[in-house]
């Protein structure tokens, strides 16, 4: 499966702190944890952290989800001493926080290879998925998606996003439209993913789902999470329905039969099907295939009739 099509739609923060939150981490059912470094972790406890971390990820070899860790960020002292003490334990990945610029998330990339030469492993092995969580990380963001191969997406920030523009978040998120909006378009131009931000109020499912909605609605493929609890709404919210599967499955059945027609062009139900509808169906048959809820062939080839 292509990493633009892997399920990522719930990537868990874990306090690299906590031992007690971090010894669940196998039986949780997000499609990612993220052991925060950052800003869940005191300056007193970092040191005491990493080598929590370290510990944990050496003995946790039988991963059932991709483990990101969250390291300080690059205009602190502490994100070097981040890298040594986990990179070793093979994270899947590094949440890179406050990526301003591409400038920053090129210089972790080299730093990256750099370990991976050292330690003997794949260059490419570790992935790195940037906060845009400014209001210049998302000025800058078209550029930060395509600054390095290891991406495999953007995540927006919003509590530290909405305190760099000096204004309150609200449940609804007017104040955040449009630089989610700007990081989707970074991301599907890049063809990497992009996660949203957290939802604070961990005892407000039905805000949580709400907001879930408009970001799936905007084209995020997941969102980053700060309790266990809101893992299952966030799935539900993110699961094909029957009816969209089934609406997909016919108009991929129409299309082949306008192409033995020699048209690109037919009616479903009255409506016109065309090649953008097409692949809006083929994007929810991916998805739903990525869920588990169809097992078929999804040949570009056979349903366009050509590459
Ligand atoms: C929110 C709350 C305090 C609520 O506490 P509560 O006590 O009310 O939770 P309860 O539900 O009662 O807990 C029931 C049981 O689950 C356990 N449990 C809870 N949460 C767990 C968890 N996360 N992992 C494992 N275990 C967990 C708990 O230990 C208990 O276990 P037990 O005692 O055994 O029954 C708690 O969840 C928590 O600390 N969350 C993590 C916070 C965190 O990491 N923040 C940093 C990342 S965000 C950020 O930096 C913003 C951002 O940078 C980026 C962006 O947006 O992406 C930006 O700028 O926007
Ligand atoms: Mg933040």
């Amino acid at each position: 499966m292509e990493d633009s099509f892997r399920l990522r739609r719930s990537l868990l923060y874990v306090p690299g702190n906590m031992p007690s939150m971090l010894q669940n981490i196998p039986i949780f059912e997000s499609d990612a944890v993220m052991i925060d470094l950052e800003d869940a972790v005191p300056y007193s406890e970092k040191d005491a952290a990493r080598t929590l971390v370290h510990s944990f990820l050496s003995t946790y070899r039988e991963r059932n989800k991709e483990i990101f860790v969250r390291i300080n960020g690059l205009k602190t002292d502490w994100w070097q001493q981040d890298l040594l003490a986990i990179l070793p334990a093979l994270p899947d990945g590094i949440r890179l926080p406050e990526a301003d610029s591409p400038e920053l998330v090129e210089q972790l990339d080299t730093v990256l290879t750099e370990f991976e030469e050292e330690l003997g492993i794949d260059i490419g092995h570790f992935k790195i998925l940037p906060s845009i969580e400014t209001a210049e990380g998302v000025i800058n963001c078209i550029k930060t998606a395509r600054s390095s191969n290891r991406l495999i997406g953007l995540a927006f920030g919003a509590e530290d996003y909405t305190a760099s523009l000096e204004i309150e978040r609200t449940k609804t998120g007017e104040e955040l439209f449009a630089a989610r909006t700007r990081v989707v378009w970074a991301c599907k131009a890049a063809g990497i993913q992009a996660i949203d931000t957290i939802f604070s109020d961990v005892s407000d499912m039905e805000a949580l789902r709400r907001e879930t909605t408009l970001i799936k609605t905007l084209g995020f493929s997941g969102k980053s999470l700060v309790n266990p609890r809101q893992i299952e709404i966030v799935h539900e919210v993110f699961a094909p329905k029957q009816e969209e599967v089934d609406y997909a499955l016919q108009v991929i059945e129409a299309i082949q039969k306008a192409r033995e027609m020699g048209t690109g062009v037919i009616s479903l139900g009255g409506k016109m099907i065309d090649a953008p509808v097409v692949k809006r169906a083929l994007k929810i048959l991916k998805t739903a295939q990525a869920h588990g809820l169809i097992d078929m062939p999804l040949d570009e080839e056979v349903i366009y009739g050509h590459k």
